[in-house]
């Protein structure tokens, strides 16, 4: 089957974009994989497919698979470029778009500087909606919130990693750190995804505080591996900063692929949406053969 795609890319976050608003394509796990792929198919951290909307109050649907063809509940990064691709392609001229995700609804802006800002709603603190299973860890209270302590199993010794959780819609676990740089991301990151208290794991960020209003962060997303930037995962550090007394409202997240905005009025209402404001580019546009694959 040949399929036409459009590569996209959000602070180096990078997507194949597919358009089933006419029809479906039917892919499937191996072919989201085939897609993914850096050496056979296109190559991108997550696959976007945009999808008429269920229900009239809505604009589109879009559904979201990670590199290893695993289908998930959102994707901030993924949000932006979706809403620039369904206006390039003048699938709607609305500026701002009301789109399905399998973890909710959220709601997207085009701004005249060409940034796109993000409603991505609420954080959800609810444990087993996460979901995370403390059973057997001992919360460590700090600056008015927790952090949970993992022991990570390192083949030189277990070590604990103190993370805070919260869910964007998909789950967030985020560790402190003293410096994005030299933050063991390739080795401790997989260990959280994969930690037992996660049941459908998890993405792994690292955060560095710079001051009250900017931070570096490096994530490593489940099914994705070390991304060059992940919106949800800097939504999730900036709640997490700000519930651990560390932030102000608005705050500046350097990823290695470029700068987010992350403002969340939570410190005043801990039900307030999560604003994220970053770039969406489309890079090229193609079509490919894909193969059969179960
Ligand atoms: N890159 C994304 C997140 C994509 C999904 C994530 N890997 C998960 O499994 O939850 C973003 O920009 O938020």
């Amino acid at each position: 089957m040949r399929i036409p795609f459009t590569k996209m890319q959000g602070a180096g976050n990078d997507f194949v974009v597919l358009d089933e608003t006419r029809g479906r394509f039917g892919l499937s796990t191996a072919q989201y994989r085939f897609l993914a792929d850096r050496h056979f198919g296109v190559g991108a951290d997550q696959i976007l497919t945009v999808r008429p909307a269920p229900t009239p109050e809505l604009d589109f649907e879009y559904l979201i698979h990670n590199a290893d063809g695993g289908e998930v509940e959102n994707c901030g990064n993924g949000a932006r470029c979706f809403v620039r691709y369904v206006h390039e392609r003048g699938l709607t001229h609305k500026p701002t778009v009301r789109v399905k995700v399998h973890g909710g609804a959220i709601e997207l802006r085009l701004n005249a500087d060409g940034r796109v800002t993000v409603d991505m709603g609420a954080p959800v603190f609810d444990l087993e909606r996460l979901p995370f299973d403390p059973t057997g860890l001992q919360p460590q209270v700090s600056g008015g919130w927790q952090t949970w302590p993992l022991a990570l199993d390192l083949p030189a010794g277990v070590v604990t990693a103190p993370v805070a959780v919260v869910s964007m819609g998909n789950p967030h676990a985020v560790l402190l750190v003293d410096d994005v740089e030299t933050a063991p991301v390739a080795e401790w990151g997989p260990l959280i995804e994969r930690h037992p208290a996660f049941p459908k794991r998890v993405n792994a960020g690292f955060l560095q505080i710079v001051d009250r209003t900017q931070v570096k962060l490096r994530v490593y997303e489940r099914g994705a591996g070390e991304t060059l930037a992940c919106g949800t995962g800097a939504c999730a550090a900036v709640v997490a900063g700000i519930r651990l007394g560390l932030l102000d409202e608005q705050v500046d997240v350097q990823a290695r692929g470029g700068r987010l905005t992350i403002a969340w009025a939570g410190g005043r209402d801990l039900a307030a949406p999560v604003l994220m404001t970053g770039p969406a580019v489309t890079v090229f546009q193609g079509e490919i053969e894909v193969p059969e694959l179960a």
